[in-house]
Protein backbone atom coordinates (compact mmCIF):
# COMPACT_ATOMS: atom_id res chain seq x y z
CA UNK A 1 0.00 0.00 0.00
CA UNK A 2 1.43 3.25 -0.86
CA UNK A 3 2.66 5.88 -3.50
CA UNK A 4 4.37 4.44 -7.16
CA UNK A 5 7.66 5.64 -5.48
CA UNK A 6 7.31 3.33 -2.30
CA UNK A 7 5.85 0.35 -4.17
CA UNK A 8 8.48 0.91 -6.46
CA UNK A 9 11.13 1.11 -4.18
CA UNK A 10 9.70 -1.44 -1.99
CA UNK A 11 9.78 -4.04 -4.45
CA UNK A 12 13.37 -3.36 -5.40
CA UNK A 13 14.54 -3.33 -1.56
CA UNK A 14 12.71 -6.54 -1.19
CA UNK A 15 10.97 -4.96 2.08
CA UNK A 16 8.21 -2.32 2.56
CA UNK A 17 9.36 1.18 1.80
CA UNK A 18 8.08 4.29 3.90
CA UNK A 19 8.18 7.66 2.87
CA UNK A 20 11.27 8.97 5.26
CA UNK A 21 12.41 5.61 5.56
CA UNK A 22 16.60 4.41 4.13
CA UNK A 23 15.74 1.24 1.88
CA UNK A 24 18.81 0.07 0.02
CA UNK A 25 17.32 -0.88 -3.35
CA UNK A 26 17.98 -3.15 -6.53
CA UNK A 27 18.93 -0.50 -9.72
CA UNK A 28 17.53 -1.53 -12.80
CA UNK A 29 19.61 0.67 -15.10
CA UNK A 30 22.11 2.93 -14.57
CA UNK A 31 22.79 5.80 -16.82
CA UNK A 32 26.33 8.17 -16.86
CA UNK A 33 27.28 10.50 -19.92
CA UNK A 34 30.62 12.27 -21.12
CA UNK A 35 29.86 14.86 -18.14
CA UNK A 36 29.59 12.51 -15.55
CA UNK A 37 31.26 8.89 -16.52
CA UNK A 38 34.47 9.83 -15.77
CA UNK A 39 34.30 10.81 -12.62
CA UNK A 40 32.11 7.60 -11.79
CA UNK A 41 34.52 5.93 -13.41
CA UNK A 42 37.82 7.63 -11.17
CA UNK A 43 34.88 6.69 -7.49
CA UNK A 44 35.17 3.00 -8.66
CA UNK A 45 39.03 2.84 -9.10
CA UNK A 46 39.37 4.68 -5.59
CA UNK A 47 37.02 2.06 -4.19
CA UNK A 48 39.52 -0.42 -5.51
CA UNK A 49 36.82 -1.79 -7.53
CA UNK A 50 38.05 -2.77 -11.36
CA UNK A 51 34.96 -5.33 -12.24
CA UNK A 52 31.41 -3.87 -12.47
CA UNK A 53 28.18 -5.80 -11.22
CA UNK A 54 26.82 -5.64 -14.37
CA UNK A 55 27.73 -4.54 -17.90
CA UNK A 56 24.68 -5.23 -19.44
CA UNK A 57 22.64 -3.02 -17.07
CA UNK A 58 25.05 0.35 -17.71
CA UNK A 59 24.35 2.86 -20.21
CA UNK A 60 26.82 5.00 -21.51
CA UNK A 61 26.19 7.71 -24.51
CA UNK A 62 28.07 10.67 -25.40
CA UNK A 63 25.38 13.46 -25.56
CA UNK A 64 26.81 16.68 -23.65
CA UNK A 65 29.72 17.95 -25.71
CA UNK A 66 29.75 16.24 -28.86
CA UNK A 67 31.46 16.09 -30.89
CA UNK A 68 34.45 16.84 -28.77
CA UNK A 69 34.70 20.88 -28.57
CA UNK A 70 38.59 21.31 -28.08
CA UNK A 71 41.40 18.49 -27.12
CA UNK A 72 40.25 18.07 -23.28
CA UNK A 73 36.75 17.06 -24.52
CA UNK A 74 38.44 14.56 -26.90
CA UNK A 75 40.79 12.80 -24.84
CA UNK A 76 37.49 12.34 -21.97
CA UNK A 77 35.87 10.84 -24.54
CA UNK A 78 38.64 8.78 -25.44
CA UNK A 79 39.76 7.70 -21.94
CA UNK A 80 35.52 6.77 -21.76
CA UNK A 81 35.57 4.97 -25.20
CA UNK A 82 37.80 2.93 -24.01
CA UNK A 83 37.12 2.21 -20.57
CA UNK A 84 33.65 0.98 -21.85
CA UNK A 85 35.07 -1.27 -24.37
CA UNK A 86 37.52 -2.54 -20.98
CA UNK A 87 35.04 -3.23 -18.62
CA UNK A 88 32.12 -4.69 -21.58
CA UNK A 89 29.63 -1.81 -21.87
CA UNK A 90 27.68 -3.18 -23.65
CA UNK A 91 25.43 -0.12 -24.27
CA UNK A 92 27.65 2.29 -25.18
CA UNK A 93 26.29 4.78 -27.26
CA UNK A 94 29.37 7.49 -29.10
CA UNK A 95 28.60 10.63 -30.48
CA UNK A 96 25.64 11.50 -33.08
CA UNK A 97 23.40 9.12 -31.08
CA UNK A 98 21.73 11.74 -28.83
CA UNK A 99 20.55 13.20 -25.69
CA UNK A 100 21.40 10.45 -23.16
CA UNK A 101 17.52 11.10 -21.29
CA UNK A 102 16.08 10.63 -25.32
CA UNK A 103 18.18 7.39 -26.16
CA UNK A 104 17.10 5.58 -22.52
CA UNK A 105 13.63 6.13 -23.53
CA UNK A 106 14.08 5.16 -27.59
CA UNK A 107 16.29 2.35 -26.72
CA UNK A 108 13.61 0.65 -24.49
CA UNK A 109 15.25 1.26 -20.51
CA UNK A 110 12.94 3.11 -19.50
CA UNK A 111 10.14 0.80 -17.91
CA UNK A 112 7.25 1.01 -15.87
CA UNK A 113 7.93 -0.26 -12.34
CA UNK A 114 12.10 -0.44 -12.98
CA UNK A 115 14.69 1.87 -10.56
CA UNK A 116 16.59 3.86 -13.28
CA UNK A 117 19.23 5.86 -12.28
CA UNK A 118 21.26 8.44 -13.93
CA UNK A 119 23.95 10.26 -13.28
CA UNK A 120 22.38 13.11 -14.60
CA UNK A 121 19.48 15.91 -12.65
CA UNK A 122 16.98 14.76 -15.58
CA UNK A 123 17.14 11.70 -15.48
CA UNK A 124 13.29 12.03 -13.52
CA UNK A 125 12.29 12.00 -16.95
CA UNK A 126 11.67 8.17 -16.86
CA UNK A 127 9.13 8.66 -14.82
CA UNK A 128 7.04 9.59 -17.97
CA UNK A 129 6.90 5.45 -18.57
CA UNK A 130 6.00 4.86 -14.75
CA UNK A 131 9.50 3.92 -13.49
CA UNK A 132 11.17 5.49 -10.78
CA UNK A 133 13.71 7.81 -12.48
CA UNK A 134 16.55 9.53 -10.41
CA UNK A 135 19.48 11.54 -10.88
CA UNK A 136 22.58 10.93 -8.58
CA UNK A 137 25.88 11.72 -8.05
CA UNK A 138 29.01 10.49 -9.87
CA UNK A 139 30.18 8.53 -6.27
CA UNK A 140 27.05 7.63 -6.01
CA UNK A 141 27.27 6.02 -9.63
CA UNK A 142 30.43 4.44 -8.64
CA UNK A 143 28.36 2.55 -6.07
CA UNK A 144 25.56 1.25 -8.71
CA UNK A 145 29.00 0.48 -10.81
CA UNK A 146 30.35 -1.76 -8.09
CA UNK A 147 27.02 -3.18 -6.44
CA UNK A 148 23.92 -2.25 -8.60
CA UNK A 149 22.74 -1.44 -5.82
CA UNK A 150 22.04 2.39 -4.16
CA UNK A 151 20.35 3.81 -0.48
CA UNK A 152 17.32 6.07 -0.92
CA UNK A 153 15.54 7.96 1.39
CA UNK A 154 11.80 6.98 0.47
CA UNK A 155 10.83 10.48 -0.87
CA UNK A 156 7.50 11.50 0.41
CA UNK A 157 4.94 12.75 -2.97
CA UNK A 158 2.62 15.23 -3.97
CA UNK A 159 -0.14 14.41 -6.35
CA UNK A 160 -0.53 16.83 -9.11
CA UNK A 161 -3.93 16.53 -11.18
CA UNK A 162 -4.62 18.42 -14.32
CA UNK A 163 -7.42 17.98 -16.42
CA UNK A 164 -9.07 19.20 -19.38
CA UNK A 165 -7.65 19.92 -23.01
CA UNK A 166 -5.11 22.01 -24.10
CA UNK A 167 -6.33 25.18 -25.73
CA UNK A 168 -5.01 26.20 -29.03
CA UNK A 169 -1.29 27.13 -29.15
CA UNK A 170 -0.55 25.20 -25.57
CA UNK A 171 1.65 22.54 -25.08
CA UNK A 172 3.18 19.81 -22.08
CA UNK A 173 6.11 22.71 -21.93
CA UNK A 174 3.39 24.96 -20.79
CA UNK A 175 1.66 22.90 -18.62
CA UNK A 176 5.25 21.73 -17.09
CA UNK A 177 5.55 25.66 -16.50
CA UNK A 178 2.04 26.28 -14.93
CA UNK A 179 3.04 23.37 -12.40
CA UNK A 180 6.47 24.94 -12.06
CA UNK A 181 4.86 28.53 -11.15
CA UNK A 182 2.64 27.36 -8.69
CA UNK A 183 4.66 24.68 -6.86
CA UNK A 184 7.66 26.68 -7.21
CA UNK A 185 11.24 26.01 -7.98
CA UNK A 186 12.00 24.54 -4.04
CA UNK A 187 8.49 23.23 -3.84
CA UNK A 188 9.24 19.81 -4.06
CA UNK A 189 12.52 19.44 -2.88
CA UNK A 190 13.47 15.75 -2.14
CA UNK A 191 9.60 14.75 -2.61
CA UNK A 192 8.18 12.74 -5.81
CA UNK A 193 5.45 14.16 -7.85
CA UNK A 194 2.25 11.66 -9.45
CA UNK A 195 0.84 13.24 -12.07
CA UNK A 196 -2.92 12.07 -12.84
CA UNK A 197 -6.02 14.19 -14.67
CA UNK A 198 -7.28 14.09 -18.37
CA UNK A 199 -4.71 16.35 -19.84
CA UNK A 200 -2.00 14.03 -18.63
CA UNK A 201 -4.11 11.14 -20.13
CA UNK A 202 -4.46 12.43 -22.82
CA UNK A 203 -0.70 13.95 -23.80
CA UNK A 204 1.81 12.08 -25.93
CA UNK A 205 4.75 9.94 -24.26
CA UNK A 206 6.57 13.10 -25.62
CA UNK A 207 4.77 15.48 -23.97
CA UNK A 208 4.92 13.39 -20.72
CA UNK A 209 8.68 13.12 -21.08
CA UNK A 210 8.67 16.82 -21.23
CA UNK A 211 6.51 17.28 -17.95
CA UNK A 212 8.24 14.43 -15.85
CA UNK A 213 11.62 16.35 -17.27
CA UNK A 214 10.82 19.40 -15.69
CA UNK A 215 10.14 18.05 -12.36
CA UNK A 216 13.61 18.46 -10.76
CA UNK A 217 13.29 21.79 -11.82
CA UNK A 218 11.09 21.90 -8.71
CA UNK A 219 13.29 20.16 -6.35
CA UNK A 220 11.68 16.85 -6.74
CA UNK A 221 13.56 13.61 -7.12
CA UNK A 222 10.88 11.97 -9.28
CA UNK A 223 8.02 12.85 -11.42
CA UNK A 224 6.08 10.12 -12.69
CA UNK A 225 2.81 9.32 -14.63
CA UNK A 226 1.12 6.07 -14.02
CA UNK A 227 1.95 3.87 -17.32
CA UNK A 228 -2.05 3.08 -18.89
CA UNK A 229 -2.03 1.78 -22.97
CA UNK A 230 0.06 4.66 -24.16
CA UNK A 231 3.15 3.55 -22.44
CA UNK A 232 2.06 -0.26 -23.58
CA UNK A 233 2.37 1.12 -27.10
CA UNK A 234 5.20 3.10 -26.71
CA UNK A 235 7.24 0.13 -25.39
CA UNK A 236 6.17 -2.87 -28.23
CA UNK A 237 8.73 -4.00 -29.71
CA UNK A 238 11.04 -1.31 -27.48
CA UNK A 239 11.14 -2.46 -23.84
CA UNK A 240 14.75 -4.33 -23.26
CA UNK A 241 13.17 -6.60 -21.22
CA UNK A 242 9.74 -7.67 -19.66
CA UNK A 243 8.53 -4.95 -16.93
CA UNK A 244 4.97 -4.97 -14.59
CA UNK A 245 3.71 -2.03 -14.02
CA UNK A 246 2.97 -0.30 -10.36
CA UNK A 247 0.39 1.70 -9.64
CA UNK A 248 -0.39 3.56 -6.28
CA UNK A 249 -2.66 1.75 -4.12
CA UNK A 250 -4.57 3.72 -1.40
CA UNK A 251 -1.51 5.63 -1.02
CA UNK A 252 -1.38 9.07 1.24
CA UNK A 253 -0.01 12.00 -0.30
CA UNK A 254 1.63 14.90 1.56
CA UNK A 255 0.39 17.87 -0.96
CA UNK A 256 -2.50 18.04 -3.51
CA UNK A 257 -2.36 19.95 -6.44
CA UNK A 258 -5.33 20.69 -8.81
CA UNK A 259 -4.82 22.76 -12.00
CA UNK A 260 -7.45 23.83 -15.25
CA UNK A 261 -5.45 22.73 -18.27
CA UNK A 262 -6.96 26.26 -19.84
CA UNK A 263 -3.79 28.03 -19.30
CA UNK A 264 -1.84 30.78 -21.87
CA UNK A 265 1.25 30.42 -23.50
CA UNK A 266 3.96 30.05 -20.96
CA UNK A 267 7.21 31.64 -20.78
CA UNK A 268 10.05 31.46 -17.90
CA UNK A 269 11.58 34.50 -17.41
CA UNK A 270 15.79 35.39 -16.63
CA UNK A 271 17.07 34.33 -14.00
CA UNK A 272 14.64 31.49 -12.32
CA UNK A 273 12.23 28.84 -13.34
CA UNK A 274 9.39 29.59 -11.52
CA UNK A 275 9.49 33.56 -12.84
CA UNK A 276 6.99 32.70 -15.17
CA UNK A 277 4.37 34.57 -17.29
CA UNK A 278 1.58 34.64 -19.58
CA UNK A 279 3.02 34.98 -23.47
CA UNK A 280 1.16 38.44 -23.51
CA UNK A 281 3.03 39.91 -20.44
CA UNK A 282 6.47 39.52 -22.44
CA UNK A 283 5.60 40.02 -25.77
CA UNK A 284 8.10 41.97 -27.68
CA UNK A 285 11.13 41.63 -25.75
CA UNK A 286 14.45 41.79 -28.40
CA UNK A 287 15.67 38.19 -29.06
CA UNK A 288 19.36 37.20 -30.16
CA UNK A 289 18.87 33.47 -30.83
CA UNK A 290 15.99 30.98 -30.40
CA UNK A 291 17.21 27.23 -29.59
CA UNK A 292 14.80 24.61 -30.38
CA UNK A 293 16.06 20.88 -28.94
CA UNK A 294 17.09 19.19 -25.64
CA UNK A 295 15.65 16.64 -23.29
CA UNK A 296 13.09 18.72 -22.86
CA UNK A 297 11.69 19.49 -26.05
CA UNK A 298 14.19 18.15 -28.96
CA UNK A 299 11.32 15.65 -30.09
CA UNK A 300 10.24 14.88 -33.59
CA UNK A 301 7.17 16.12 -32.27
CA UNK A 302 8.54 19.45 -30.47
CA UNK A 303 10.18 20.04 -34.56
CA UNK A 304 7.23 19.43 -35.94
CA UNK A 305 5.03 21.89 -34.05
CA UNK A 306 8.13 24.37 -34.84
CA UNK A 307 7.61 23.76 -38.37
CA UNK A 308 3.85 24.07 -38.39
CA UNK A 309 4.59 27.81 -37.69
CA UNK A 310 7.54 28.30 -39.67
CA UNK A 311 6.41 26.85 -42.76
CA UNK A 312 6.53 28.95 -45.40
CA UNK A 313 7.86 31.73 -43.18
CA UNK A 314 11.54 33.27 -42.34
CA UNK A 315 13.23 33.52 -39.05
CA UNK A 316 14.70 36.69 -37.94
CA UNK A 317 17.24 36.13 -35.40
CA UNK A 318 19.99 33.04 -35.36
CA UNK A 319 17.72 29.91 -34.97
CA UNK A 320 19.01 26.62 -33.72
CA UNK A 321 17.29 23.38 -34.16
CA UNK A 322 19.31 20.35 -32.16
CA UNK A 323 17.05 17.41 -32.67
CA UNK A 324 17.09 15.07 -29.06
CA UNK A 325 18.76 11.99 -31.30
CA UNK A 326 19.34 10.49 -34.53
CA UNK A 327 16.29 9.10 -34.61
CA UNK A 328 14.58 12.12 -34.31
CA UNK A 329 16.84 13.66 -36.89
CA UNK A 330 15.71 10.85 -39.11
CA UNK A 331 12.30 11.41 -38.77
CA UNK A 332 12.86 15.43 -39.36
CA UNK A 333 14.59 14.12 -42.92
CA UNK A 334 12.03 11.68 -44.09
CA UNK A 335 8.84 13.58 -42.99
CA UNK A 336 10.37 17.30 -44.42
CA UNK A 337 9.80 18.94 -41.42
CA UNK A 338 13.79 19.60 -41.53
CA UNK A 339 13.27 20.36 -45.22
CA UNK A 340 11.20 23.15 -43.36
CA UNK A 341 13.25 24.42 -41.00
CA UNK A 342 15.93 25.03 -43.16
CA UNK A 343 13.95 27.14 -45.70
CA UNK A 344 12.84 28.97 -43.21
CA UNK A 345 16.33 30.07 -42.18
CA UNK A 346 16.84 27.66 -38.82
CA UNK A 347 20.62 25.72 -38.36
CA UNK A 348 20.01 22.26 -37.96
CA UNK A 349 23.18 21.06 -35.04
CA UNK A 350 23.92 17.19 -34.57
CA UNK A 351 22.16 15.59 -31.56
CA UNK A 352 23.05 16.35 -28.64
CA UNK A 353 23.11 19.01 -25.48
CA UNK A 354 24.24 21.75 -27.67
CA UNK A 355 24.69 25.01 -25.43
CA UNK A 356 21.47 23.82 -23.29
CA UNK A 357 24.44 23.89 -20.50
CA UNK A 358 26.58 26.71 -22.09
CA UNK A 359 28.95 24.43 -23.01
CA UNK A 360 29.01 24.10 -26.68
CA UNK A 361 27.70 24.63 -30.25
CA UNK A 362 26.26 28.17 -29.71
CA UNK A 363 26.75 29.64 -26.44
CA UNK A 364 25.24 33.24 -26.11
CA UNK A 365 27.30 36.45 -25.78
CA UNK A 366 27.44 39.06 -22.93
CA UNK A 367 23.99 40.82 -23.06
CA UNK A 368 22.35 38.39 -25.45
CA UNK A 369 18.87 36.78 -24.54
CA UNK A 370 17.71 33.38 -26.37
CA UNK A 371 14.42 32.31 -26.65
CA UNK A 372 14.95 28.31 -25.60
CA UNK A 373 12.72 24.83 -24.97
CA UNK A 374 15.10 23.71 -22.68
CA UNK A 375 14.71 24.03 -18.79
CA UNK A 376 17.35 25.96 -17.37
CA UNK A 377 17.09 30.04 -16.92
CA UNK A 378 19.63 30.44 -14.31
CA UNK A 379 22.08 33.00 -14.42
CA UNK A 380 24.96 32.01 -16.93
CA UNK A 381 23.44 29.18 -17.53
CA UNK A 382 23.84 29.48 -21.33
CA UNK A 383 26.90 31.81 -21.63
CA UNK A 384 27.83 34.49 -18.65
CA UNK A 385 26.12 37.74 -18.78
CA UNK A 386 23.38 36.38 -21.45
CA UNK A 387 19.57 35.97 -20.73
CA UNK A 388 17.66 32.31 -21.01
CA UNK A 389 13.58 32.91 -22.09
CA UNK A 390 12.04 29.03 -21.92
CA UNK A 391 8.60 28.76 -23.74
CA UNK A 392 7.44 25.72 -26.07
CA UNK A 393 8.89 24.96 -29.30
CA UNK A 394 5.68 26.90 -31.01
CA UNK A 395 6.30 29.83 -28.70
CA UNK A 396 10.44 29.82 -29.91
CA UNK A 397 9.17 29.50 -33.46
CA UNK A 398 6.55 32.34 -33.48
CA UNK A 399 9.50 33.98 -31.24
CA UNK A 400 12.02 33.41 -34.34
CA UNK A 401 10.40 34.89 -37.25
CA UNK A 402 9.54 38.40 -35.05
CA UNK A 403 13.09 38.27 -33.44
CA UNK A 404 11.13 39.37 -30.08
CA UNK A 405 8.83 37.11 -27.92
CA UNK A 406 5.87 36.06 -29.85
CA UNK A 407 2.69 34.94 -28.93
CA UNK A 408 2.45 31.29 -31.29
CA UNK A 409 -1.35 31.63 -30.91
CA UNK A 410 -0.98 34.44 -34.18
CA UNK A 411 0.80 32.11 -36.16
CA UNK A 412 -1.79 29.07 -35.82
C1 LIG B 1 26.32 17.84 -16.76
C2 LIG B 1 25.21 17.29 -15.93
C3 LIG B 1 25.77 16.79 -14.63
C4 LIG B 1 24.05 18.27 -15.76
C5 LIG B 1 22.90 17.70 -14.93
O1 LIG B 1 23.04 16.79 -14.12
O2 LIG B 1 21.81 18.17 -15.03
C6 LIG B 1 23.50 18.74 -17.11
O3 LIG B 1 22.91 17.74 -17.85
C7 LIG B 1 22.57 19.90 -16.93
O4 LIG B 1 21.48 19.91 -17.49
O5 LIG B 1 22.94 20.86 -16.23
S1 LIG C 1 19.90 18.63 -22.88
FE1 LIG C 1 20.45 20.11 -21.29
S2 LIG C 1 19.25 19.55 -19.51
FE2 LIG C 1 19.20 17.81 -20.90
S3 LIG C 1 20.87 16.49 -20.22
FE3 LIG C 1 21.70 17.84 -21.80
S4 LIG C 1 22.56 19.60 -20.71
FE4 LIG C 1 21.22 18.52 -19.25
Amino acid sequence: MGTISEEILGRAAGKKACAGEFVIARVDYAMSHDGTSVLAVKALKEMGVDKVWDPSRIIIPLDHLVPANNETTALLHKELREWAFSHGIVHFYDVGEGICHQVMAEKGFAMPGKVVVGADSHSCTYGAFGAFGTGVGATDMAEIYASGKLWFRVPETIKVTIDGGLPKGVTAKDVALHVIKHVKADGAAYKALEFYGSTISEMSMAGRMTLCNMAIEMGAKAGIVPPDARTEAYLEGRAVEPYAPVYANDASYCDEYHFDSRISPLVACPFEVDNVHDVEEVEGRHIDQVLIGSCTNGRFEDLREAARILDGRKVKCRTLVIPASRGVMLEAISSGVAATLLKAGATICNPGCGPCLGGHMGVLAQGEACMSTTNRNFRGRMGKGAEVYLGSPLTAAATAIEGKIADPRRYL
